[in-house]
């Protein structure tokens, strides 16, 4: 379970997150969805305390991420933007396995998470190409099995979908779609909705760092103007 409490973040004097407070529980899938600059990004990096609050706390399992990052990372996995940002190493396999072979597991553990997340992904026995030279969608790919590998209870994605042609997109939503199944939480942050909106269940709108809206998504999808946020159907 993810819980902000009152959470504040300030860069400079604007408050990016101005009192939030929120709690996603395990196994929930939840779009974050605002216009651009409504504080989007910068709440969900909380999650993985990858910024400090200025006020308020952020919580998973209970325990106090900036306390317990490390915890924190292990159970709450983050997929970014620009997954280009995100590679650590120069092939599929090595990439993948980085989380996993941080938390110190012994190799057979380690493989054993790096098969099965690439297989999730559509990306088995590729493991030693370079990923420089693989196509954006298969590198959106490879940024969402680093996460899996390390078998969290919630991903976290933000704008999934950016940059990607259609069938990449088909193919990222369809596996986001199995794994909320299989009972993965998802977090997936997007200034539009029409892409999400039959992947969860329930949608969290942000105007201004705060939050103007907390409404199951067929409830939400009537109130979606109010935010600038496009609706699914048009
Ligand atoms: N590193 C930073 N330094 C200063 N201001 C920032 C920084 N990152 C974000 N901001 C500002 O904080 C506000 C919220 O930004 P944030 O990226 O969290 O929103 P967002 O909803 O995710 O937007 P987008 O969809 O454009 O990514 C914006 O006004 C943005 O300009």
């Amino acid at each position: 379970m993810i819980e902000t409490e009152s959470l504040v973040h300030r860069y400079g004097d604007a408050a990016a997150v101005d009192g939030v407070s929120l709690t996603i529980d395990d196994g929930e899938a939840v779009a974050v969805v605002g216009a651009n600059g409504s504080g989007k990004t910068t709440l969900v990096r909380h999650f993985d305390a990858l910024l400090e609050p200025d006020e308020g706390s952020v919580r998973v399992d209970g325990r106090d991420v900036t306390d317990d990052p490390v915890y924190a990372r292990t159970r709450v996995g983050m997929v970014f933007q620009n997954p280009r940002d995100q590679f650590v190493a120069g092939t599929v396999g090595a990439d993948v396995a980085f989380g996993p072979e941080n938390l110190g597991l012994d190799r057979p553990e380690i493989d054993r998470r790096v098969d099965g997340a690439l297989e999730a992904v559509d990306m088995a026995g590729r493991g030693d190409e370079r990923i420089d030279r693989l196509s954006g969608g298969e590198q959106a790919r490879v940024a969402l099995a680093g996460a899996l590998a390390m078998e969290p209870d919630h991903l976290v994605l933000d704008e999934p979908l950016v940059g990607l042609d259609l069938s990449a997109r088909e193919s990222v939503l369809g596996h986001l779609d199995a794994l909320a199944a299989e009972g993965t939480g998802l977090v997936v942050v997007t200034h539009d909705l029409r892409d999400v909106a039959d992947l969860v269940d329930r949608v969290v709108g942000m105007t201004d760092g705060r939050v103007a809206l907390d409404e199951p998504t067929p409830a939400a999808l009537d109130r979606l103007d109010e935010l600038g946020v496009r609706d699914p159907q048009c």
